[in-house]
């Protein structure tokens, strides 16, 4: 990795001046608190016990020391509030930044590296990932700074002071960093762990929220409910086996602390018995050892804060780090090549999902030329909607190449691809917007006639006027408000209205009935006619489980397990594709008005 890509350095750099500040303020901090005992032993020393006085108190030397020492507490405090400032400042807008690079990361990940992240372990990368790392940016800034400030300045104070009691401090020291290292050793890997059972919990929940229908539907609450509660406990087992191997950390250090303070008070008392130190002295002593092993109990947190923040630095450098086997640098090439000989091509595609072994589609070869309405069928499973994911970019093919307009798309820039491609999905998704926002979503030019003339052609406005504000009425959370029809039919609109060069209706139209899908594919025909007029044909492209959808189309394509095993008009394929015939058989047993109209 190189180095100005790690995501520390990289997004830091643009505070690393308020960061370089921060730094500067703590350690005047920190070099002031460490003055302090010095002005308070010959306060004692000279002020109270009269050192060098001949014993004769000095209160003058008292209050004058006392006052310079408010001011230097004063100073400390400034510094410490505007350290404050500036550490947050630097680790909020941090937090910020790899928040919002990570979103836009995952926004242009392929379906392949959401399958392989997983949305659960997503969402934690980008919340509790992100505040771990920002926390600890935070701690590296203030802590790390004031640790190490209160150790080394602390510890040379104390040399200065007497040698004896540095000795001491000497003995206490390696045994606390040995401790620490132990206890960040034997917890480390349970940071990572603890982030995945995070990833797992996060995953039922979005999962569960989003189907919360089809729990109630089912009455599935209890199975859920266990289901939650075996990952949660999981979690709360890991957290529990990390947190109790942290919490020896504090108690263990605590008592070599005392230890060693006890041991400077018996020296202390040895050394001013015999006269060559004064109490004042004994004092700043004790101060500077508490601050010096309170700066290596605050350097043994941060590690341990090190050590989860690693882990959650680790995660997002994944996600950030992720090559882009869809997206790749597809050059953008001028819109309108509708000369081309063929809308979309597939030159022998064959593919399997990743990390599967079975090919989900077997040398496809198969055109569309411009302007032609060409309907995909096949038994559920045979790999149509697959299809339309390739023809997307959100997987790449494994082999054989797809070609749209005569270029294959590997060279086209995503964004321009999806821009002459569009689909719907055969899962509506809306937004808690109002229903015109929901129909321009995601469009640049739109005008009221075209956002209406979309409504029209996908047979929405009827539905869209009754409405209690019309087109300004707000859809619910995932369109909740609508019917399944009534959210197909806006869907179908907000592809209309972006005037694509190919449009594709990946079994879209499955919740209309077959009245108003009659109305919708005739209204799409004549909107097709007129942009050929305009000299911009529309494609189609209608992956359809029914036949009456299917006969909507100039030439019908047949999968069967991911093969291609007929192409041609309705007639052309009852007379030669026995499994089409079986289609059209079973599904006319059904729906009788189906085959024998056009
Ligand atoms: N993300 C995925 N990972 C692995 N396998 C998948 C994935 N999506 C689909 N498949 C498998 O690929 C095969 C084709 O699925 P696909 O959704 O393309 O079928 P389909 O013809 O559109 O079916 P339907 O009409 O039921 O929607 C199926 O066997 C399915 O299990």
């Amino acid at each position: 990795m190189v180095f100005r890509e790690d995501v520390m350095i990289r997004y830091l750099y643009p505070y690393r001046y308020q960061a370089s500040l921060a730094v500067f303020l703590m350690i005047a901090e920190v070099l002031v608190d460490l003055y302090q005992p010095r002005m308070m032993a010959s306060i004692v020393d000279e002020g109270i016990l009269g050192a060098g006085r001949g014993g004769v108190p000095d209160p003058e030397f008292v209050l004058r020391t006392g006052l310079a020492m408010a001011l230097v507490v004063l100073l400390g405090g400034g510094c410490g509030i505007a350290g404050g400032i500036c550490v947050n400042f630097c680790a909020q807008h941090f937090g910020n930044d790899v928040r919002k690079a990570c979103f836009r990361r995952i926004l242009s990940f392929s379906m392949e590296q959401v399958d392989f992240f997983h949305t659960g372990g997503l969402i934690t990368r980008m919340t509790s990932d992100t505040a771990q790392v920002q926390t600890m940016v935070s701690t590296a800034l203030r802590g790390v700074v004031r640790s190490l400030t209160f150790l080394c300045v602390g510890t040379a104070a104390l040399l200065t002071l007497d040698i004896h009691f540095s000795l001491v401090t000497m003995l206490a020291i390696p045994v606390i960093l040995l401790e620490v290292s132990v206890i960040v050793w034997k917890s480390n890997p349970l940071f990572r762990l603890w982030q995945q059972k995070i990833d797992g919990l996060n995953q039922i929940m979005q999962e569960d929220i989003r189907g919360a229908r089809v729990i109630k539907g089912y009455h599935q609450e209890k199975r859920e409910n266990l289901r939650f509660g075996v990952a949660n406990e999981d979690l709360a087992d890991t957290q529990l086996r990390v947190l109790m191997i942290i919490s020896c950390m504090l108690p263990l250090a605590n008592i070599v602390m005392n230890a060693a303070i006890a041991a400077v008070i018996y020296v202390g008392a040895l050394d001013a018995a015999s006269g060559r130190i004064m109490p004042g002295t004994i004092m700043a002593a004790l101060t500077y050892i508490v601050q010096i092993l309170n700066g290596l109990l605050m350097f043994a947190m941060i590690l341990q804060l090190f050590a989860r923040g690693l882990t959650s630095k680790r995660r997002l450098q994944e996600i950030l780090d992720q090559g882009n086997d869809v997206d790749g640098d597809g050059c953008a090439l001028p819109a309108g090549r509708n000369n081309a000989a063929y809308a979309v091509e597939l030159r022998h595609v064959f593919f399997h999902y990743p990390g599967q072994q079975e090919d989900v589609l077997s040398d496809i070869s198969l055109s569309v030329r411009p302007g032609e309405m060409l309907a995909v069928v096949g038994a559920t499973g045979a790999g149509k909607s697959t299809l339309i994911r390739l023809l997307l970019r959100f997987y790449p093919a494994t082999s054989g190449s797809i070609r749209v307009f005569d270029t294959d798309i590997r060279d086209y820039s995503v964004h321009e691809l999806r821009r002459k491609i569009t689909v719907v999905l055969q899962r509506t998704d809306l937004f808690s917007l109002t229903i015109r926002d929901n129909i321009v979503w995601g469009c640049d030019d739109f005008s009221e006639r075209s956002v209406r003339e979309a409504a029209r052609i996908a047979q929405a406005e009827a539905f869209i006027l009754r409405q209690p504000e019309g087109y300004d009425t707000m859809v619910s959370e995932g369109g909740m408000s609508l019917s399944g029809g009534q959210r197909q039919r806006l869907a179908i609109a907000r592809a209309i209205v972006r005037r694509p060069d190919i449009l594709v209706f990946d079994d879209s139209t499955s919740a209309l009935d077959m009245r108003t899908e009659a109305a919708l594919f005739r209204d799409l025909d004549g909107y097709a006619q007129r942009r050929q007029a305009e000299g911009h044909p529309l494609t189609r492209i209608v992956v359809a489980q029914r036949i009456a959808t299917a006969r909507h189309a100039e030439r019908i394509a047949v999968l069967d397990h991911g093969r291609l095993i007929g192409c041609g008009t309705h007639e052309e394929l009852l007379t030669d594709c026995p499994l089409y015939q079986e289609i059209c058989a079973s599904q006319s047993q059904t729906e009788e008005a189906v085959i024998p109209h056009g």
